[in-house]
This record gives C-alpha cells, sequence and structure tokens, in this order.
C-alpha cells in the first residue's frame, strides 16, 4: 500500500516536473556574461536558460569555459559584466540552500565515514541528528553504497568516492544542482548506469541540473538540452534540444536517433577545434 502510494506520488513527481520544464519561471537566467580571471577572458556573450526541472549539459573543448559558467552561476565566480539570476535573483555569491554542487575533485572530508560525509549537507541546513541519519543512509542507498556507509574516503574506490559525492548533493534540499563531470572516475557502464539513476532521482525531487562533461553520449543520454560551446574565451555555438523520449532506457543508446545526434554534436565541436574531442 505504502509502496504504491510512493510510487504513485514519484510518478506525480515526474509529471509535475515535466510539466514545469514547459510552463515554469526560469531557475537561470544568464545574459550576456563576460567570465574573467585576471587578464584572462574565460567566455564572453554567454547567454542562456535553464527551467524549472531542466537537465541541461554544457559541452565544449578543454579549456573553454564550461566550468567557469557553472562557477559563476554558483556564485563562486562574479560576471565581469552582464545579468545573472537564479530564481529570479542576482547571485551575489554562494546559496547553499538552493545550489548544490559536486565537482570533479570531490572534496570529501578525509575523516568523515561516507554516510557523515553526506549527513554533512544537512547538518548545516539544521536537520536534526536521527533525519539526517536516515536521509544519508537512503541517498547512499540510492547511489548503490547502502552496503559500506561507514567506510571512510580513503577505504573507497575513486567511483565509489564520487557516488558519495553525488549521494550529498542529492540528499540536500537545493533544488538546483551543478554537475561538474561528476562521473568523471567511473568507467563507460557505472556512467551510464548512475547516470541513469541520476536522472530518475532528480525527476522523482523535481531537481534542476546544470551538467558539464567531455562524454558526447553522456550528454546526449542524460540531456533535456545540450549547450554546445565555442573554444576559448567561450561564447555559446548553438543549444540542442534532445528529441529522445523520457524515461530514457539503455536501448535508446542503440538507436538512430542518437547515434545522429551525437554525430551532430562530435560534428559542431570538430568545426572549431579537429585536434581537441574527447
Ligand atoms: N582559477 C583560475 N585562474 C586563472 N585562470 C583560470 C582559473 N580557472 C580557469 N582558468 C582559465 O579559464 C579558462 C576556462 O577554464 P574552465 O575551467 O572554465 O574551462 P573548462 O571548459 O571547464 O575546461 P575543462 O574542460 O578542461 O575542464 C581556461 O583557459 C583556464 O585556464
Amino acid at each position: 500500500m505504502a509502496g504504491q502510494r510512493e510510487e504513485r506520488a514519484a510518478v506525480g513527481g515526474v509529471r509535475e516536473a515535466a510539466a514545469a520544464r514547459e510552463t515554469g519561471p526560469l531557475r537561470v537566467a544568464a545574459r550576456d556574461l563576460t567570465l574573467a580571471y585576471g587578464d584572462t577572458t574565460a567566455a564572453t556573450g554567454l547567454t542562456f536558460d535553464v527551467r524549472p526541472g531542466e537537465f541541461v549539459s554544457l559541452i565544449g573543448p578543454s579549456g573553454c569555459g564550461k566550468s567557469s559558467a557553472l562557477r559563476a552561476v554558483g556564485g563562486l565566480l562574479a560576471p565581469v559584466s552582464g545579468d545573472l539570476l537564479v530564481d529570479g535573483t542576482p547571485v551575489d555569491g554562494p546559496r547553499p540552500r538552493d545550489v548544490a554542487f559536486v565537482f570533479q575533485d570531490l572534496a570529501l572530508y578525509p575523516w568523515r565515514s561516507a554516510v557523515r560525509n553526506v549527513e554533512i549537507a544537512l547538518q548545516f541546513a539544521g536537520v536534526g541528528r536521527a533525519e539526517r541519519r536516515a536521509r544519508a543512509l537512503d541517498a547512499l542507498q540510492a547511489v548503490g553504497l547502502g552496503d559500506v556507509p561507514h567506510r571512510f574516503p580513503h577505504q573507497l574506490s575513486g567511483g565509489m568516492r564520487q557516488r558519495v559525492a553525488i549521494a550529498r548533493a542529492l540528499v540536500s534540499d537545493a533544488p538546483i544542482l551543478l554537475l561538474d563531470e561528476p562521473f568523471a572516475a567511473l568507467d563507460e557502464l557505472s556512467r551510464l548506469k548512475i547516470g541513469e539513476q541520476l536522472v530518475t532521482l532528480l525527476e522523482e525531487h523535481g531537481k534542476t541540473v546544470l551538467f558539464v562533461t567531455h562524454s558526447l553520449s553522456e550528454a546526449a543520454y542524460l540531456s533535456d538540452r545540450i549547450i554546445v560551446m565555442t573554444p576559448r574565451p567561450a561564447t555559446i555555438k548553438e543549444v540542442i534540444e534532445v528529441p529522445l523520449p523520457r524515461p530514457r532506457e539503455p536501448q535508446v543508446l542503440r538507436t538512430p536517433e542518437f547515434h545522429a545526434l551525437t554525430d551532430r554534436l562530435s560534428a559542431l565541436l570538430l568545426e572549431d577545434d579537429p585536434g581537441d574531442v574527447r
């Protein structure tokens, strides 16, 4: 009974997320952003939107400015010019209640076990001890680490550590997730599996995702839209709506539509940077 209720609630959540994607206000609105580090301009003229519940990927040549765009949305890099709004409010610094991160260099606390690393997101938000523990264990279960919650980071593989970081982002109540190559340490099969699980979880929770990846197939498999960037200083070359139905099943990887999409992405990147497509 409870199981059925949960299932119905989850399906309802998925529907609501899909409806919000179509009609809701913008979660992220970037207008003509210039991003720089001192004299180094990382990106110019960046204009893009992310709607509620959308999964949007940024792809482009190495060093073009994808992570910088993510950092700007997260309030870690102030734009030199342009307007950047999250939920209608100008970004003027990190907002952990609204925006959670998973970065390539994950920053797990080495002295805290997996479950305590996940709990920390909730501890900062003032969630009580028992609820914290229960939610952290659920999140670890969801990323396939339900059997090793008390291991410390040094006792986990690189891929397992990445899963802990993903669980930490999932468990937070922040409606926006910024994911910078979160699956970089995983093998191709695990990437797809955990990617699929992640999308299901995100849909159930109505999360909005901005995702940086070097993997064109990962971008195609996971995204609603893909923003293709030019070499540094990055501008937006093209924004592609992903024509694949949801929920995505692994079989989609073998369809002509999927191959056509990844071919198109790789052609767009090759036009600008023949030597730098991974
Ligand atoms: N902290 C920093 N200080 C100075 N320059 C930086 C800094 N971080 C990034 N840059 C420069 O800004 C440019 C964009 O970097 P960014 O990390 O955003 O690119 P990226 O597209 O995410 O790269 P990759 O795909 O290799 O991860 C690069 O030329 C980089 O050298």
